[in-house]
């Protein structure tokens, strides 16, 4: 589902990436870990096509969508607005003024599938931090994404709410879906990750 081989990052003469490789298949869950500035989110977001690699090659099969440590909604529309959102890259703009009911409706069932229906309605800035995570996630699945990176996704959030993002990371990927997620959680990643990926130590110049 998500190739990435050979891929290489300079910034400003500073090597980042020199040779990643990355394979994930459907139905598989890979934690990325490694120290701070060895190039994981740098690598995620050249997956996510957020950032242009200066060599190798990304394929995604399907479509990727990135989560992020810092969750970028709306805290002043509604979660299901947000999750709508997700939906704008396929909507022509005369539809997308309004979002059509057909979004709508699907924009629900996301949010069902990360437990949230029941908070659709809900300005986002009044949600929990583990649950505007998952109404990210569930913009990621009204995207139609099939592959979820997602960057130290519960960095931010207490215990139990990292546990509740992990628990549903590992259910999408359990559905069919390639998640890649950058964790600073050694444990995490070995409970819930099928497979760990380190990346080495920042590479010097
Ligand atoms: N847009 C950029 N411009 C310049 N340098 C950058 C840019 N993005 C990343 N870097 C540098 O590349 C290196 C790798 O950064 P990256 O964020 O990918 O590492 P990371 O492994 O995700 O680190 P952390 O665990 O601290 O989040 C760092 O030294 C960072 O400063």
């Amino acid at each position: 589902m998500l190739a990435v081989s050979g891929l290489r990052k300079s910034f400003g003469g500073r090597t980042v990436l020199d040779g990643f490789d990355l394979r994930v298949e459907a139905g598989e869950f890979v934690a990325l870990l490694g120290p701070n500035g060895s190039g994981k989110s740098t690598a995620l977001r050249c997956a996510a096509g957020l950032e242009t690699p200066d060599g190798g090659s990304v394929e995604v099969r399907g479509s990727a969508a990135m989560v992020f440590q810092k969750i970028h909604l709306v805290g002043r529309r509604t979660a299901l607005d947000n999750v709508c959102s997700g939906a704008l890259g396929r909507l022509p703009l005369h539809r997308s003024l309004f979002y059509p009911q057909d979004v709508r409706e699907e924009a629900v069932r996301c949010l069902d599938r990360v437990g949230l229906a029941d908070r659709a309605l809900e300005r986002c800035a009044r949600l929990s931090g583990g649950q505007q995570q998952r109404v990210a996630i569930a913009r990621a699945l009204c995207q139609r994404a099939n592959v979820i990176l997602a960057d130290e996704p519960v960095s931010a959030l207490d215990p139990q709410a990292a546990v509740q993002v992990m628990e549903l990371l590992v259910d999408l990927a359990a559905e069919g879906m390639a998640v890649v997620a950058v964790l600073h959680q050694p444990e995490l990643a070995q409970r819930y990750a099928h497979r760990i990926v380190e990346m080495r130590t920042a590479v010097a110049v």
